[in-house]
């Protein structure tokens, strides 16, 4: 029957073999013709090998002359093998290389052209497991195969012929004692595969495991709360289910091989009990028994890496599936075909015009129907309980997620008309779970603006208005300070100071809009004093959004927007709002006599 599965697998060999071919032409090249010599060059060993024999055994006082060039041309062989063989490990190697650099930088490419949402999607992170872990090397190792089948085929077709010629009906014979052994190869592949899909969970968890136990950022909770020892169990329990599968297959492919090599010595046996024999009755002669055999017994050996050959190139082709299909996603959030120029000034008036959102994943819409329009210059706050959607709506502005239903307008154009990597460049954002960037302090803060971090005294500038300025300068090595403890030299900031460097980074960036996500969570109150007094100054002459859950931090804005539900349900200024006597009051109240309790 058609098998449609079969010939995609074929068609995953021929992808290989052309990103091989483009990421490594002259060492494939060069792999290519050395393996195939080094395929020719035992079938000539064998040869001399008959000759001497022959000549040894033909005459009754054999001249030392006689055998002499055989027995050098014999040796010159064997020694260019070797050395064509250590050439071919080299030329290997660098292929290997040069593919595993390729096969990364396709990796990379996509990843960074996938939206977010991918990102948050359990089965995707499974596939990139698998395509990260496999993907680098497989495409090679089907090169590999490939050439090596091509080389084993041409020894093997040299080696048939001598064979064929002598009996062809024992070479028929040896060959069908070995099949089973591609049948149990193939069976094992397949199985190999199917199993490993289903371990990727399971290796996933306990990868994530060995980091709680291993990684800094948790180092504090696993020691206070005493996780050490029960999350070592949870490792070793998935270690322990993943090894059991793993034996199993294991034992299963030992039963298998141990059958069928079985089968494959009983062929070989018969063969000889068979070469035996014509000698015997002197059908043929010593040279000719000798060099049958071991003809027989290459024939053997290098049928069995044929099948080895072949099933390795079923089994890389059904490793790379994952590989290809990670190649072929496309991003959710579409870009249009002919992008809409952003306008220059871009004067950043908001607009949300019945937004709705739910997440790929969610169970129930987080933004239900969000009206909203922000004024060209304006300085607004968005408040609202904790999973409001505040950060839902920063990410949709973002483009990081295009709305379920309705539209975000900028300067009255759709968001989804613009490149969305152009239109991100209209936008500085301080997230709540900001980067912190094992780099230098300049690094950290110049990744607001790959452009305007080359301009002399912008990264200070951006320090100044963060207020990181103060900091940076008692670190011994003041900006090329390196940042984190991961590598020698670094120097650990507090949360704070880490938080004054992501402000710093958005205020590098000289966009029409800024976006601030809960800026001032972790800043000592002089410091967040100081940077909403900054505040006004890092959003002068642009349009500008603060999320706080504090309300002496939002009372600033010019307007303050209140997220319920899904949807706007109150805004206006802080008076206003507390005049309306709604959902903002009580939540200005509430904290208020938080702080009055606290001082009685
Ligand atoms: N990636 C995601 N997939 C599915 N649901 C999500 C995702 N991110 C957030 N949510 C859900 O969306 C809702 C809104 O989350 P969001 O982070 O926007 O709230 P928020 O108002 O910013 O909250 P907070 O004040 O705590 O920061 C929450 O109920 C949350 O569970």
């Amino acid at each position: 029957m058609f098998d449609r599965s079969r010939l995609h697998r074929l068609w995953q060999v021929r992808r290989s073999v052309q990103l091989v071919w483009k990421s490594s032409p002259k060492s494939t090249l060069i792999h290519g013709g050395l393996m195939l010599v080094l395929g020719l060059l035992p079938v000539a060993g064998l040869y001399l090998v008959k000759l001497i024999i022959d000549t040894v055994t033909a005459q009754e006082a054999p001249e030392w002359e006689s055998i002499g060039g055989l027995l050098a041309a014999a040796l010159s062989i064997a020694v260019l093998t070797d050395w064509l063989r250590a050439l071919d490990a080299h030329v290997s190697e660098i292929q290997s290389q040069q593919v595993t650099d390729h096969v990364h930088d396709l990796l990379h490419k996509q990843a960074i052209r996938l939206d977010l949402g991918y990102y948050e999607n359990p089965e995707f992170q499974d596939n990139l497991h698998r395509a990260q872990t496999e993907a680098p090397y497989r495409p090679a190792l089907i090169i590999d195969r490939l050439i090596s089948l091509l080389q084993n085929a041409v020894s093997l077709g040299a080696i048939a012929l001598l064979l064929l010629a002598f009996h062809w009906e024992l070479t028929l014979g040896l060959f069908l004692f070995m099949l089973p052994i591609l049948f149990v190869r193939m069976r094992h592949a397949r199985l190999q595969h199917r199993h490993w899909q289903s371990w990727t969970a399971r290796q996933r968890q306990a990868y994530y495991l060995s980091q709680l136990l291993n990684f800094q950022d948790h180092a504090k909770e696993v020691r206070l709360f005493g996780l050490g020892n029960h999350l070592h169990q949870r490792f070793m329990d998935l270690r322990k289910s993943i090894r059991q599968d793993r034996l199993a297959l294991s034992r299963d492919r030992t039963k298998g091989e141990a059958l069928t090599q079985g089968c494959a010595s009983l062929g070989v046996y018969g063969a000889l009990a068979f070469l035996a024999y014509q000698t015997m009755v002197r059908a043929i002669s010593i040279g000719d028994m000798v060099v049958y055999y071991q003809a027989l017994q290459r024939g053997q050996a290098l049928l069995r890496d044929l099948f080895a050959s072949a099933a390795g190139l079923y089994e890389n082709a059904l490793f790379l599936a994952n590989f290809y299909d990670f190649l072929l996603l496309e991003p959710r959030v579409k870009e249009p075909e002919v992008p809409c120029v952003i306008p220059q000034p871009l004067r950043g008036e908001i607009r949300f015009e019945c937004v709705r959102f739910d997440y790929p994943h969610g169970t129930r819409p987080v933004l239900k129907a969000v009206d909203m329009t922000i004024s060209a210059g304006e300085k607004v706050a968005l408040v609202g309980k904790n999973g409001a959607g505040k950060t839902t709506l920063v990410k949709l502005l973002c483009r990081l997620y295009d709305p379920t239903e309705g539209r975000i307008t900028v300067d009255g154009i759709d968001l989804r008309n613009f490149s969305s990597e152009e239109w991100r460049k209209q936008i500085g954002v301080v997230f709540q779970d900001f980067g912190r960037y094992q780099f230098t302090v300049r690094e950290n803060i110049g990744f607001g603006d790959l452009v305007a971090r080359n301009l002399p005294g912008q990264i200070e500038q951006a320090a100044r208005l963060s207020g990181a300025d103060g900091f940076i300068a008692g670190l011994p090595h003041g900006y090329d300070s390196l940042l984190g403890t991961l590598f020698a030299g670094g120097e650990e900031l507090s949360i704070g100071q880490w938080q004054q460097i992501a402000i710093a980074r958005a205020a590098l960036r000289s966009a029409p809009i800024i976006i601030l996500d809960e800026p001032t969570s972790a800043l000592d109150p002089e410091a967040e004093a100081q940077v909403l007094e900054r505040f006004r100054q890092i959003a002068e002459g642009r349009t500008a959004i603060l999320i706080s859950h504090r309300l002496s931090t939002v009372c600033m804005a010019d307007r303050i927007f209140v997220l319920d539900d899904g949807r706007v349900c109150e805004s206006g200024t802080h008076t206003e709002l507390l005049s309306l006597n709604g959902v903002y009051a009580g939540m200005f109240h509430s904290q208020a006599r938080h702080y009055r309790t606290v001082q009685e």
